[in-house]
This record gives structure tokens, C-alpha cells and sequence, in this order.
């Protein structure tokens, strides 16, 4: 089967710059282009020079100091526009200038106040002095697709005459159906001479959700360049989805017959950095690079997933760089999921111990929006627990607090071997006399890792809850505990954590004994 290149044009540095809201400085618009340099894109469109002097040293320098592709700029069709652009994008390996010019009636009309003669004769005289300058010209008909076609034609016929290389044909309003927007390309391609020898591109916008849609029914009626940018940012609801339009392009090559030379393994990689700089969050829900893209988290899909990952993966998360677990335990999930994260987590679960876990499972489900991995290992630990009697508890606790005095924690303890222990300490604060107590009593090192308070309820009753995390022998586990009093509630979430960790220890070592 023969692939037919798509050339990708990522506009993510101007017409994502649109977005409402960002505004990217010198130094993040270089760190995107130079990760959209390694994304392997084959056209960046750096900015508008003459929009500002900030984006005119910005496009200048990507132009002087990206080498991997060809560096653009958009201009109106003015030449003082064409002029500043020159000046910021000479010193690049292929500069090419992106023209623009709107050929609707309403921008025409409205917003131009030109005639068509008036429009035509712009884009032409523009793109011939242009020509004077750049070796590649991109033109586009700003509004295409709510042109009359044959207008449409008419001024494309000129401008390609006129020595454009590439057609844009842009859906500025996101307006445009798939269908309509393959029959403009056919249009074209059936009543322009020597367009076969121009490149047509797309340039679609979300407003109605069918950037991507779009811009594949392009490809699919002849269009060989594809615009668009990192997440679908830009104006308004944004633009075509890069990644998303590359991703469909691979993974339905077999119906596209089409291909583009992106590496695939930066894709989130690129998502990630065009969301962080510019302050655009992606969904979770969103294709390809939202958090939620490769997660199965219902019991049903998980056992098929576990079974044969081809019955709900169509997309591989190592094509495009993502690594995260996608199995996420909630309540939806089954045992078939829930056992194989436990072994993941190294507990090899017998069926009775597995029936209670489960249920306790499904119950702290119904109470907790995400489960996490210190949960599951708390449910394990505290199973053991439960049917433990050799485990550390709290007898009683004395803190002897005053703004002049030094703070002193005493504390009675019993050991796992049912002896009973009584050691004071001091510390610098209340809660730190009493770990440091307890630290004195017991067998093992333990290291502090996270404390955490809040309180449960509201008044003067309100109760203390603590969350502890410690470090035992290399495993981080944590406890939790909730009392009147403070002092009391940080003493047992601590020894809590400590039985969790002497539990988790015992466990490492049987299963290591059993391997
Ligand atoms: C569909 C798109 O995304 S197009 C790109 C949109 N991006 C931007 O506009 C971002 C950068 N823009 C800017 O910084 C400013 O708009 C500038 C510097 C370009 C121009 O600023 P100003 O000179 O103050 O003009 P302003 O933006 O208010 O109006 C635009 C002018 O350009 C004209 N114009 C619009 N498009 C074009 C074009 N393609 N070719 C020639 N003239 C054009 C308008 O008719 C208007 O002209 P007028 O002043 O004679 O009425
Ligand atoms: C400048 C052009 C290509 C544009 O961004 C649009 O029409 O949406
Ligand atoms: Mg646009």
C-alpha cells in the first residue's frame, strides 16, 4: 500500500497564541518550537511579525535557530506587513511567507470594504512582491468557506499565476461540514488549471467540533498539508487538533492510504509543554493526550483488557509517549482488575483473603472518589492486621506543653510481645516530643515522610483527623486516626503507620521467600 505524505503546518505559536488568555513570552515560544522541532513538523508558523515587536524578535529568532523545518510568519496582504516579515525570517533555512486575504462576501463587504476586483487585485500584487523575497508563498483565502465557489476559483487561479506554491483554504469559522468542505477541494482540483502543481491545505477551526473531521475530508479530496495546532488551541473554540488528526491518519492508514512524518512518541511530551506554558489545561477526556485517553476503569473492560488489550485499545499509549497505568480502580472495576493490581503491588492474595479485600474494596469505593495505591496497601495491611494481636499500641500519653518550657511527651507503649514500655522526650513542639517518644521504643528505623491535619466537623467539639506517612524499611505506608484531642489522634495515626509498615515488611518478605 502506497502512503501518501501529509505535510503538517502547526500554527500553535500564532493562531494558538490566539487564544483567549495566553500570551507567550520570547524565551516559551522558543522552548515550543524547538520541542515542535523535535515533533518533526514540517512547516512552524512562528508568530505575526508585524503584530508586535515582541513577536517579531520571537519569529526571528525560531527562524535563525530552528533548522529542523520550515519556519513561517503570517502577513496581511500589505506591504509593509511583507516587508517587517522579511526582516524577521531571512536568516531561516526555507523562509516562506503565509499571505492572507478574506474572499467572503460578509469580509469582503463588512470588514475589507473591497470589491472582488479590489480583493483580487490585493492578493495578487501582494504575492507577486512577496515573491520579490521569499521562495516559498503560502496564500489563503481568509473566510473560505463561506465564499461562492466560484469566486473562490477565480482569485486561487490568480494568486497561484500570480507565484504561490500552497493554497490554504481556511474554515476561519469553524462553519463548514466534512462533506461541503471535500467538495470546495473537489471544486478546485476540477476547475482551477495547474492547481495539481500547487500543495492545498487545510486550516479548520472547532467552533461546531469538527476541526479534525474536517481537515481528514480534506486529505481525503486531495489536500497534502494539514494546519493545526498542539491540544486544538487557538481562537475561540481553537483549531484542528495536531495530534489528533495525526494519531487518526496512523491508526486508519488503511482507509486514509495517507501518513505524516511526525515522531508520534513526543506527542505528549509536546502536549505537555504547550499546556503548562501556555496555561490551557486538557481535559481529561480529551483524545490522545487527556489523562483519562488510555484508562479503563469499568470491571468489564478491564477484564477484556487484561484478556487481550485489543478489545478497547485502538491506540497504543506508548505511540504516543504516554507510560501511565491505564488501569484506574473505582467502583466500577471487577476482581479480575483488582487482583492483578494487588500482584502489581507485589500481594499475592489467597481466594478467601481475596473476597474480603474485595468487598472492603467496593465499600471504601462507595466513600472515596480515587482510590489510590497507599489505599489498596492499607486495605492488605489492615486485613492482616486485623487478625494480628502482635502489633504496637498506644497505652497512654502525658504532654507536658508550655510557652517557656521545653515540650515533653511521655507515653506507656505495648510491644508487638505484649511487654509494656514507658519512655519521655522532649522536641521542639508538642506533636514532634511524642513521634520522637515513640521513635525511642521501637525496633525498627522510621522516618517521617508526610503529617497532615484537619479537622472534622466545625466548633469547639470539632474532632481531629491526622494522616501520617512514614518511611519502615523502604516501604511508605500511612496511618490514619481521628480523636477529640489532637495530641492523641497524631500519636495513633503514627503508630497506626508504624503497624502498617511492620505489616507490609513481613509481607515483602514472605512473598521474596515464596519466589
Ligand atoms: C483569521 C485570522 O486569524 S487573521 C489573524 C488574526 N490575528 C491578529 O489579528 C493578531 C495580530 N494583529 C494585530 O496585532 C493587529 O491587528 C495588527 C497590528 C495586525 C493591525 O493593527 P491595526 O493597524 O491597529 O488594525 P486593526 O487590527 O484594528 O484592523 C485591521 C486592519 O487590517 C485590515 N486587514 C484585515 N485583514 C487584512 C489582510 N489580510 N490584508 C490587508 N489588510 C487587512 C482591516 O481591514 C483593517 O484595516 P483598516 O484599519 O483600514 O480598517
Ligand atoms: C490566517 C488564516 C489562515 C486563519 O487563521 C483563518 O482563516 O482561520
Ligand atoms: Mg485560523
Amino acid at each position: 500500500m502506497k502512503v501518501q505524505k501529509i505535510q503538517i503546518f502547526d500554527t500553535t505559536l500564532r493562531d494558538g497564541e490566539q487564544s483567549p488568555g495566553v500570551n507567550l513570552n520570547k524565551s516559551e515560544k522558543f522552548q515550543i518550537a524547538k520541542q515542535l522541532e523535535r515533533f518533526n513538523i514540517d512547516i512552524m508558523e512562528a508568530g505575526f511579525p508585524a503584530s508586535s515587536k515582541g513577536d517579531f524578535e520571537s519569529v526571528k529568532e525560531i527562524s535563525n535557530h530552528v533548522r529542523g523545518c520550515s519556519v513561517t510568519g503570517l502577513s496581511r496582504c500589505k506591504q509593509s506587513d511583507i516587508d517587517v516579515a522579511w526582516e524577521a525570517l531571512q536568516g531561516g533555512a526555507e523562509p516562506r511567507i503565509h499571505l492572507f486575504l478574506a474572499t467572503s462576501p460578509i469580509h469582503m463587504a463588512s470588514k475589507l470594504k473591497m470589491t472582488e476586483d479590489q480583493v483580487i487585485e490585493r492578493a495578487v500584487e501582494s504575492v507577486q512582491y512577496a515573491a520579490k523575497f521569499f521562495p516559498h508563498i503560502q496564500w489563503s483565502a481568509e473566510d473560505a468557506c463561506r465564499t461562492e465557489l466560484p469566486f473562490l476559483a477565480k482569485i486561487v487561479e490568480k494568486v497561484i499565476r500570480a507565484g504561490a506554491s500552497v493554497i490554504n483554504i481556511p474554515d476561519t469559522v469553524g462553519f463548514i461540514t466534512p462533506k461541503e468542505y471535500g467538495e470546495v477541494f473537489r471544486y478546485l482540483k476540477t476547475n482551477v488549471p495547474n492547481i495539481e502543481n500547487v500543495i492545498l491545505s487545510t486550516h479548520c477551526h472547532d467552533d461546531l467540533g469538527m476541526a479534525v473531521a474536517n481537515s481528514l475530508a480534506g486529505v481525503e479530496h486531495g489536500a497534502r498539508q494539514v494546519e493545526g495546532t498542539i491540544n486544538g488551541i487557538g481562537e475561540r473554540a481553537g483549531n484542528a487538533s495536531l495530534e489528533e488528526f495525526a494519531v487518526a491518519l496512523h491508526v486508519r492508514k488503511d482507509y486514509y492510504q495517507c501518513g505524516t512524518e511526525l515522531v508520534l512518541a513526543e506527542t505528549k511530551r509536546t502536549s505537555d509543554l504547550v499546556s503548562k506554558l501556555t496555561g490551557m489545561q486538557i481535559p481529561a477526556n480529551k483524545a490522545v493526550v487527556g489523562r483519562n485517553a488510555f484508562a479503563h476503569e469499568s470491571g468489564i473492560h478491564q477484564d477484556g483488557m487484561l484478556k487481550n488489550k485489543q478489545t478497547y485499545e485502538i491506540i497504543s499509549p506508548e505511540l504516543v509517549g504516554v507510560t501511565a497505568d491505564p488501569y484506574v480502580l473505582g467502583k466500577l472495576s471487577g476482581r479480575h482488575a483488582f487482583k492483578t493490581h494487588l500482584q502489581k503491588l507485589g500481594f499475592s492474595i489467597n481466594d478467601e483473603e481475596m473476597q474480603t479485600l474485595f468487598t472492603a474494596f467496593k465499600s471504601l469505593c462507595d466513600t472515596k472518589k480515587e482510590v489510590t495505591d497507599d489505599d489498596i496497601i492499607a486495605l492488605v495491611t489492615d486485613n492482616k492486621l486485623g487478625k494480628e494481636t502482635s502489633v504496637y499500641e498506644l497505652k497512654s500519653i502525658q504532654v507536658n506543653y508550655g510557652t517557656n518550657d521545653v515540650q515533653t511527651a511521655t507515653i506507656t507503649l505495648t510491644h508487638p510481645d505484649g511487654t509494656e514500655q514507658c519512655q519521655a522526650s522532649t522536641g521542639a513542639g508538642s506533636v514532634e516530643a511524642i513521634y520522637n517518644t515513640i521513635e525511642t521504643m521501637l525496633d525498627v528505623p522510621i522516618a517521617l515522610y508526610d503529617y497532615r491535619i484537619q479537622s472534622v466537623g466545625g466548633g469547639r467539639d470539632a474532632l481531629a483527623e491526622v494522616y501520617v506517612t512514614v518511611d519502615v524499611q523502604n516501604h511508605r505506608v500511612s496511618g490514619r486516626s481521628v480523636s477529640q484531642d489532637v495530641l492523641e489522634a497524631s500519636a495513633k495515626a503514627y503508630i497506626s503507620a508504624v503497624n502498617r509498615g511492620l505489616v507490609r515488611t513481613r509481607l515483602a518478605q514472605e512473598e521474596a521467600q515464596k519466589a
